[in-house]
């Protein structure tokens, strides 16, 4: 798709985020299909990237809206997602941000804490509202992913553990201006055993068993997102196996008569349809590898510099013989790297330079670190 669209590439200043749209359509598609089958509702994390042309493609399959700030709720209600399909997760949400999201009746503030539970209550209680609830509850599920995306541990900050369940719910009887409507899970993200999301069906169930013997009626459950996708083989397997994955939920989760059930879904959706287009700057000698020097950095995608992550890397501009670069950025940082001892045919000052699979966590989490300029975004169908 890139190589078939080199000369418009080459009209376009870098560095340059470039979203592949029919592939996002035709990811939705197949997550939307797949979903139906069963009923289940998605709502998109917004988290993963928040472009509006993205956002629309999004919106007009008919998918929710996952937000973890005010803002996102904001950009999902300007976008037009309506504010029955938006979910309102975060460890963190300040009183402006809930009382923005009670203006617009969101559907559902998925609650982290007692505390938070106790601020909400109040503030809702000011505005003579109600706010829906969900409690979140952290599983103690391992996800078998990188430590700082597993969120579903107790040692992690997000969610209500078990051991705290039966204080909130004596303290839910208190908050009048609560009503809790179902229960919300997220274990991490990037996570590619689905066995693990077996495990969470388990945990889900247990949880299921516990508020039932307490005679307390759950409409909704939320099993948040973490779907991974192949960032070693991005064109071999550009949609993620959206099959696998409802068909296992269909299989081990154990629902009520009447229960819905919700996902949350960010990488898996857009993260193939985006990728990083740089210039090479300049090829300089190092002591084992040549470096290629590019005008992208960890302020465009920090994922290799925050995750040590792998993104493939490929020069669609040269077809000469292989050698090895270390391919790094201009910042003034050493973990300033896209990858080492990576195979490229000979580069040059000029090449192009494409990172693979950066529609999911790049842009969005640009920074102007070196008082960078943003990174311009190009749309092609
Ligand atoms: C609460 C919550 N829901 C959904 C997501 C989306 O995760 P992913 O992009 O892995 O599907 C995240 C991010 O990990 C999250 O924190
Ligand atoms: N930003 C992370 C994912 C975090 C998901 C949000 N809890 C990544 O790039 O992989």
């Amino acid at each position: 798709m890139l190589k078939q669209n080199l000369q418009k590439l080459q009209q376009h200043p870098t560095p340059l985020y470039v979203y592949n749209i029919s592939l996002l359509r035709q990811t939705l598609q197949k997550a939307k299909e797949e979903s139906a089958k069963y009923n289940y509702h998605v709502h998109y994390a917004l988290k993963a990237n928040a472009n509006a042309p993205i956002l629309d493609e999004v919106r007009a399959l008919g998918f929710g809206a996952d937000c973890v700030s005010g803002n996102e709720v904001k950009r999902a209600i300007e976008n037009g997602f309506s504010p029955e399909r938006v979910v309102f997760a975060g460890v963190g949400k300040s009183d402006e941000e809930i009382n923005y999201a009670l203006d617009q009746d969101i559907f559902c503030f998925n609650c982290e804490s007692s505390h938070e539970m106790i601020v909400l209550n109040e503030l809702a209680e000011k505005k003579d509202r109600t706010a829906r609830i969900a409690l979140r509850i952290n599983p103690n599920v391992n996800a078998n992913t990188h430590k700082y995306i597993t969120t579903g541990l107790e040692e992690n900050k997000f969610g209500i553990n078990a051991w705290e369940l039966e204080s909130v719910i004596a303290l839910l009887e208190t908050l009048p201006n609560l009503q809790l409507i179902g229960i919300h899970f997220h274990i991490g993200s990037q996570i590619t055993d689905l066995s693990v999301f077996k495990n969470l069906c388990t945990r889900v169930n247990e949880f299921q068993e516990w508020f039932e013997a307490r005679k307390i009626q759950l409409e909704h459950i939320n099993v948040g997102g973490g779907l991974g996708v192949d960032y070693y083989n991005p064109e071999q397997q550009p949609i993620p196996d959206f099959e696998a994955y409802f068909g296992l939920f269909n299989q081990f989760l154990e629902l009520r008569p009447g229960q819905q059930v919700h996902f949350e879904l960010g990488r898996a959706l857009v993260a193939q349809c985006g990728t990083l287009v740089s210039k090479v700057l300049y090829i300089k000698k190092g002591i084992s590898t040549n470096f290629a020097i590019l005008d992208a950095g960890m302020t465009e995608l920090i994922r290799p510099a925050l995750y040590q992550s792998y993104h493939k890397i490929e020069n669609l501009t040269s077809n000469k013989q292989e050698e090895r670069y270390d391919v790094v950025g201009p910042i003034c940082e050493s973990s300033d790297c896209f990858g080492k001892a990576v195979m490229l045919p000979e580069t040059e000052r000029g090449d192009l330079v494409a990172i693979h699979t950066a529609g999911a966590y790049g842009e969005v989490m640009s920074s102007a670190y070196n008082l960078r300029d943003k990174a311009a975004a190009l749309y092609l169908n």
